[in-house]
């Protein structure tokens, strides 16, 4: 499954993090999540319903007591909880620019951690130096030029994020497609227009060139926001996804495993109406009443 153009890449490319696990590692890492849904929960109970259903991963989420209170790294033990009662990889959330968060989330052993801009922004000019730690990094971008910063933070996996909570797909596939546009643009320049289009998208030109060369991102691309059902899952897959986030609202219904499995089924089998109509029924549960109008931060 891993794509061994982008491990190699890296390795000529010597982009290393000299001390710690080398770029390449990380980024073969995040490839073994290709083709998979990554299940956002908040409790033991959801990691293990995720895993059955068939989850590449579990995003450890805290629930916040209040709407508006500063949301944080999650508490260190329930992380523990969740690492011993599941077997697949588990993922938690560091605040933008919070090395220290970091550093914890990887003494406590997480597989993967997200700095994420869903929690409250701790530095609002400079993002963790992935480079100083081993764990391999997931960060959210809304573009092309974003998600090449982010690689150059040592991210070695993105995430295009559109809204929160939802259940609205609309900004992730903007997101998306202005990451995939931006690809396909570049892949039909002349080498000499490579500059211009990097300083444009204000980018690093070696990951930009890099890019043009692989006619796709260096490393794997989700997306991530309101991608509540098995048709949700399957666009973003047909977009040109490597696979999905799905929040824990996905909890919120009579039967939470049949709509992860779901899921799952849509993310392995995009490409098949027939499975898809198949992962679709009996979902009959809405989500939780949506309202377009508000937008969480
Ligand atoms: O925090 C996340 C990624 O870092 C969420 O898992 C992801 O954005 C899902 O969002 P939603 O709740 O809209 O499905």
């Amino acid at each position: 499954m891993a794509d061994e153009g982008v491990v190699a890449v890296y390795k000529n490319n010597a982009i290393t993090d000299s001390k710690k696990t080398p770029f390449s590692i990380k980024v073969g890492m995040a490839q073994m999540l290709r083709g998979g849904a990554i299940i956002e929960v908040v409790n033991t109970e959801q990691a293990k319903i995720a895993e059955s259903a068939g989850a590449c991963s579990v995003l450890i989420s805290q629930q916040s007591p209040h709407s508006n209170a500063v949301s944080r790294m999650t508490e260190p033990s329930m992380i523990r909880e969740i690492k011993r009662a599941v077997s697949i990889p588990v993922m938690a959330k560091a605040r933008v620019g919070h090395f220290v968060e970091a550093q914890i989330l990887e003494a406590i052993g997480v597989d993967y951690i997200d700095e994420s801009e869903v929690l409250t922004i701790a530095d609002d000019e400079n993002f963790i130096n992935k480079h100083n730690l081993t764990t391999p990094f997931i960060c959210g971008c809304n573009n092309l030029g974003q998600a090449l910063n982010r690689i150059r933070e040592g991210a070695a996996m993105i995430r295009a994020q559109g809204e929160l909570t939802s259940g609205n797909i609309c900004k992730t596939v903007r997101n998306v497609r202005s990451v995939m546009g931006s690809i396909r643009l570049l892949n039909n320049m002349d080498d000499d227009e490579v500059f211009a289009f990097a300083k444009k998208i204000n980018a690093p030109y070696d990951l930009v060139a890099q890019t043009k060369q692989m006619g796709r991102l260096p490393v794997v691309h989700f997306a991530a926001g309101g991608i509540v059902t098995p048709a949700d899952a399957a666009l973003m897959m047909q977009l040109g996804c490597d696979g999905v986030f799905v929040g824990s609202d996905v909890f919120d219904c009579s039967d939470p495993y049949m709509r992860v499995r779901g899921i799952v089924q849509a993310v392995r089998h995009y490409n098949d109406p027939i499975v898809l109509a198949e992962a679709s029924s009996g979902l009959e549960d809405a989500m939780a009443a949506l309202d377009l109008s508000e937008e969480r931060v």
